[in-house]
């Protein structure tokens, strides 16, 4: 039973509407779940809608509905269209004197009476113990021995607040199994999955997921993690379209807005992301040396990322797939200025790759000019001043300017102090933050001219006035590098 759309949507903020309800109950039959609970018929007429949309849908799965052991809960289940209730009465003396204010006769008769009107409508019951992990276990028997013996269809071992262990759950279960048992779990101590496999070891026959483990507090068992440690773990087929489950995934995420951790199993950013050098070329020569399952079982392709753990195998596979071709020296440096970034504390991006690969593999097209060194003064009492060392056609250039600003007066030197460049123009100077945040990779585009030929460059670096030399360097040096190559051209 996949109850994201009851104890999902009970995550705090998580809301909702009829339609996104549908969108997701299509999306979990389709996918092979055989019970979808909707919703709560008695909390809003929103709810009522949502059910009455789902359980009219004509879907395969099993249309089931919150309900309390209250009869007025079960009419509007009745009237909302559901197939099915879970209908819920608290077993433990907590709940019991505490919340409900009553005995344990007087629940367990609610129990019967409303089991008993349930099945007069004609509703398939699942009578559903809460906080039965804390509930006295003789009183939970017997409560579920009659439950059946008035109707009910299915029962269900609510673990409400997450303090079964799996060692409790494999002696609890046997005992309750007087029909089909389900048994739903929650995460608070990081336990649902365990105690919900061990359940299903020890003779529950059905276990109430969501999907990315949504739910009250720290939420319920996740689907996803639940389905695939049965068919990987276990090796038992559940009849789950597992390829589709990063789809499911991340249509409730949209829909409930609740983002996913990066690192959660299956689903999450990382799951099949990797960047550590020693991974990644282990993972090019046989996927299973760092990963459990192939990625494509659950829907997902595998990411290979860039940062200073990287080698030089994950970098040039990367570089492939986005279309670069680095010769070795161009690849080291590529592999160095990622290190750099990482070093720095940068996550890198693809975008980060490819403004690097673009700086470097431009600068390497046979430089007429190449940076000794730059020096470039600025605050709020002084000029701006720029100066540098530069080698042009191999020999030593040194130049000072001022300007505006930093990069003014650093790009103002460059054209000044490359003779041999003439009278390149400076058209067009752009900046973008790839990453956000002040330790952002920057990436500057110029756009240079000379005698009517333009072209546009980039540098990419932390540090802006360095991004901003780099892409003029690199116009520069394509520029010229053209026209060397129009001379040789003329020669010929
Ligand atoms: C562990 C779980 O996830 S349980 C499911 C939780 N889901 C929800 O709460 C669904 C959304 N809830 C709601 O919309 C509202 O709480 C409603 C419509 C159900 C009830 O609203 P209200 O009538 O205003 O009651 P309120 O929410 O303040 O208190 C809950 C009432 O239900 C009673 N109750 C709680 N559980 C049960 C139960 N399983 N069976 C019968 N009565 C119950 C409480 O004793 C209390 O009764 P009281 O008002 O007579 O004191
Ligand atoms: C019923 C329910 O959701 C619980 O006990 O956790």
């Amino acid at each position: 039973m996949d109850t994201t759309l009851r104890d999902g949507e009970q995550t705090p903020g998580v809301s909702l509407t009829p339609e996104q309800k549908l969108e997701i109950a299509t999306a979990l039959s389709d996918i092979g779940v055989n019970v979808i609970e909707a919703g709560s018929a008695i909390a809003s007429e929103g709810e009522r809608e949502a059910i009455k949309l789902i359980s009219e849908a004509g879907l395969p799965a099993e249309c089931c509905t919150y309900s309390r052991a209250r009869t007025g809960d079960i009419d509007l289940a009745v009237e909302s269209g559901a197939d099915s209730v879970h209908l819920v009465i608290p077993v433990s003396d907590l709940h019991i004197e505490k919340k409900m204010g009553k005995t344990r006769d007087e629940v367990f008769k609610m129990a019967m009476e409303t089991t008993e009107y349930a099945k007069e409508r004609e509703l398939i019951v699942e009578l559903s113990g809460e906080d039965a992990s804390r509930a006295d276990q003789d009183f939970l028997k017997g409560l579920f021995k009659a439950g059946v013996e008035h109707g009910a269809d299915r029962l269900c071992f609510c673990d409400t607040v997450g303090l079964m262990t799996p060692e409790r759950v494999k002696d609890y279960i046997p005992k309750l199994c007087f029909a089909p048992l389900s048994i739903h779990c929650h995460n608070d101590l990081g336990f649902a999955l365990p105690n919900t496999v061990a359940a299903l070891g020890a003779g529950a026959s059905c276990a109430h997921v969501t999907v990315n483990g949504l739910g009250e507090r720290a939420g319920n068992t996740s689907f996803e993690e639940l389905v695939m440690s049965l068919e990987k773990l276990y090796d038992f087929r559940t009849g789950i379209q597992t390829e589709k489950l990063y789809k499911l995934s991340t249509l409730v995420s949209r829909l409930t807005r609740v983002p996913l951790a990066t690192n959660k199993p299956i689903v999450g950013a990382m799951a099949f992301t990797h960047e550590s050098g020693i991974h990644a070329h282990g993972l090019m020569k046989d996927s299973g040396t760092y990963e459990p399952m192939h990625p494509e079982t659950v829907g997902r392709t595998r990411r290979i990322v860039l940062g200073k753990h990287s080698g030089s195998a994950s970098v040039q596979a990367a570089l492939t797939e986005l279309g670069y071709k680095p010769n070795g020296k161009q690849l080291a440096e590529i592999v160095k200025r990622i290190k750099e970034l990482g070093d720095s504390g940068i996550k890198v991006s693809d975008a980060d790759v490819m403004a690097i690969a673009d700086a470097v593999m431009l600068l390497e097209c046979r430089p007429v000019l190449s940076m000794k060194q730059f020096t470039v003064v600025s605050g709020n009492t002084v000029i701006p001043t720029a100066s540098v060392t530069m080698s042009v056609n191999g020999e030593e250039v040194t130049g000072a300017s001022t300007g505006t600003g930093p990069v003014d007066a650093a790009l103002k030197v460059l054209q000044q102090s490359v003779s041999v460049g003439g009278d390149i123009t400076l058209e067009d100077y752009h900046v973008d933050a790839i990453t956000g945040g002040t330790d952002a990779v920057v990436d500057v585009t110029v756009k240079l001219s000379r005698d009517g030929r333009v072209i546009t460059s980039r540098g990419a670096r932390t540090d802006i006035i360095e991004a901003s030399v780099e892409a003029v360097l690199s116009g520069m040096n394509r520029l010229l590098r053209r026209e060397n190559e129009d001379r040789s051209t003329d020669t010929d």
